[in-house]
């Protein structure tokens, strides 16, 4: 079932929901304005139509923001929702379903069903996930790091194996100032004292995360994991972490001989768990659109990311 949707925002920059009404499926969960295509409509057709039967509007222009596909208990849905900026009419409920605006930051707050938790992530948390590479020295490392940040890095993963642990916690320490100064968010891979002494986030090895029962740190410290298949990212929703990584997409030479799962596996995957993934392997910072019609967060990945 492909359902299109409108990310609507008022001159305050504040979302529009919808509250879907009693006797439907998912009954008093809030939601995009939208609805089913029907035979015979072009997405944008139906994103039209929707929003003038629901709303009154009249839609002017829309451009994709991002396609979840999302497998319910009754059914398989594509979540496909369209940034609309500009619009004729003011929204009203014209079916008799509540409306409210919610500023960006409070739409965690809003119950919504599985398929918008990837939406609302695109929302609110960067398109890129930079993962550095592990063989540079410190001093190189953090010169490189200020400059991925001044080109608009925004969730950093520090990933240093073999390094001493008193090292180790000394660069997180001056990578965590250049972060936080520059409004972005730093993980440390698979260190979870570290991460817990130091307030960071903490990126978890696929074999870490599968021998967890818990969540390692609380809610408010970002805890992401990396996945392969559909164990791992069960899991990951099942311990409440807040993004995951799935790869590889595309063959890369970091991992020689792991086979490449393409995107139509990775939208397949994608569609049994609720959580934000972000595409890794083999990718560019330019596939977050390829990502986001797959229902990625965006991309993540090493190499093509760190600055040369
Ligand atoms: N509109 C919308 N539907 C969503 C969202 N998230 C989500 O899981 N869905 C699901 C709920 C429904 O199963 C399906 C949309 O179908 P719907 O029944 O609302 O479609 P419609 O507006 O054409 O309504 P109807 O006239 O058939 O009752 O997609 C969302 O954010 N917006
Ligand atoms: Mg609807």
């Amino acid at each position: 079932m492909h359902v299109v949707a409108a990310v609507l925002r008022d001159a305050r920059g504040r979302i529009l929901l919808a509250r879907r009404t009693a006797g439907r499926d998912l009954a008093g969960a809030w939601e995009f304005p939208g609805g089913k295509v029907e035979p015979g409509e072009s997405p944008r057709e139906a994103l039209d139509r929707e929003l003038h039967e629901e709303l009154g509007i009249r839609v002017l222009d829309a451009v994709p923001l991002v396609a979840v596909p999302q497998a319910y208990p009754d059914k398989r849905i594509v979540l496909d929702v369209y940034t609309v900026d500009s619009y004729d009419g003011t929204p009203r409920g014209r079916e008799r379903q509540a409306l409210a605006w919610s500023p960006l930051d409070k739409l965690r707050g809003y119950p919504m069903p599985p398929a918008d938790r990837p939406v609302v992530s695109v929302l609110t948390r960067p398109p890129r996930y930079l993962i550095s590479p592990e063989s540079l020295q410190p001093a190189a490392w953090l010169a490189q790091l200020d400059k991925a940040l001044a080109a608009g890095a925004r969730r950093v993963q520090l990933r240093a194996r073999g390094m001493g642990a008193q090292a180790l916690a000394n660069l997180a320490m001056d990578a965590r100032t250049r972060c936080h100064a520059a409004g972005a968010e730093l993980l440390v891979n698979g260190e979870a004292g570290l991460a817990a002494d130091l307030g960071l986030g903490l990126h978890l090895p696929a074999r870490q995360l599968m021998a967890l029962s818990a969540r390692p740190l609380p809610e408010g410290q970002t805890v992401a994991a990396s996945c392969h298949d559909a164990d791992e990212l069960a899991q990951a929703e099942v311990l409440g972490l807040d993004f995951a990584v799935l790869g590889p997409v595309r063959a890369t030479e970091s991992h020689p001989g792991a086979p490449a799962m393409g995107w139509e596996h990775f939208s397949r995957l994608r569609e049994a768990v609720s959580l934000p993934i972000y595409a890794l392997g083999g990718l560019r910072p330019a596939d977050v659109a390829t990502a986001r019609r797959h229902g990625g967060q965006g991309v993540a990945g090493i190499r093509a990311f760190w600055p040369k």
